[in-house]
């Protein structure tokens, strides 16, 4: 059964503040040690990305490590599903007032223990497909000293008082603690906000988070539950002919139509999509929801 879903994604600018402190004033604080053991390579999978019709690729006219985008390897026709992927992660408030940083927190949790407890595919995935997503926003931890914290809180299930935990996890230096602070924002920049049965919840299409931005696009996606699967599914679709070696573009909001959005905020500088904008009606764009 079709579900309506209110979907958005916060696509923000990709700038991420850590609190890094220095000098006297926050001496008792610890430093994040700004080390990731994450190397950022996304390996092809066999077979292609999702599906063989589709690949990622850097789109030359954007530069930096976040070029990135979903290209066709093939003519794809009209209508075609280019991709019709679950939801990674996903989580439906039980509480109408949950806040969004709690849901966050609770996906971090969830992500955080399949990496810690998972099977080595998860493990690959969540290093390979998720670290490597764009990140945003501030942090959602104060001091490492939070980080380690919360990891103590991640244990197996069943298992009282076991001395492996996630911290533990944290010092075998597999995952640091600042990749662990990336995490939920990650998690907050990437994710697709759902309803269902009138209770707010997000998802995490790792995959679907390489798709870039066109006013005009050339794919359109819809997100619905599937209650045989109890999990959201993200399609995507070619709403017009695509010829090869084609970049695919969806829009971050599609029946938007003012001038400047947040995302062209995002985009400032960077080709068509910037737009000037005064720091005020910045500022208020910046804190207004949008909605798929
Ligand atoms: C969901 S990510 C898309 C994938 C991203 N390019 C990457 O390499 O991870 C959204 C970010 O991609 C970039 N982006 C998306 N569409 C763009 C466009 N039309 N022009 C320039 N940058 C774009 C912006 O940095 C935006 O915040």
């Amino acid at each position: 059964m079709r579900l309506g879903t209110r979907l958005s994604s916060r696509l923000r600018s990709g700038v991420f503040s850590s609190p890094l402190y220095h000098g006297s004033v926050f001496a008792q604080v610890r430093c994040f040690a700004r080390v990731s053991t994450i190397n950022g390579i996304i390996p092809s999978p066999p077979g292609g990305f999702v599906t063989t019709d589709i690949k990622i690729d850097m789109n030359p006219s954007f530069g930096g490590t976040y070029a990135r985008g979903v290209f066709a390897t093939r003519e794809i026709s009209f209508g075609r599903e280019i991709m019709n992927v679950p939801a990674f992660a996903m989580y439906i408030s039980e509480h109408k007032e949950e806040s969004l940083r709690e849901q966050v927190m609770i996906i971090t949790k969830d992500v955080f223990s399949k990496l810690v407890y998972g099977t080595p595919q998860e493990k690959e995935y969540i290093k390979t497909r998720v670290m490597t997503l764009m990140s945003g926003g501030v942090s959602y931890f104060t001091r490492e000293k939070d980080v380690f914290d919360f990891a103590e809180e991640v244990r197996p299930p069943g298992k009282e008082g076991t001395i492996c935990n996630g911290a533990s996890y944290l010092l075998s230096g597999e995952f640091s603690s600042y990749d662990l602070q990336k995490l939920p924002l990650i998690i907050d920049f990437n994710r697709f906000e759902v309803e269902y049965r009138g209770r707010r919840g997000m998802c995490l299409f790792t995959e679907a988070s390489y798709f870039n931005h066109s006013c005009e696009p050339n794919v359109e996606i819809s997100v619905n539950y599937n209650s045989v699967k109890s999990n959201f599914f993200l399609s995507a679709r070619a709403v017009r002919p695509i010829r090869e070696g084609e970049e695919l573009y969806i829009h971050y909001m599609p029946g938007n139509n003012l001038p400047i959005s947040r995302f062209a905020l995002a985009m400032k500088g960077a080709g068509d999509l910037s737009a000037p904008v005064s720091s005020a009606r910045a500022e208020a764009l910046a804190r207004s929801p949008f909605c798929f």
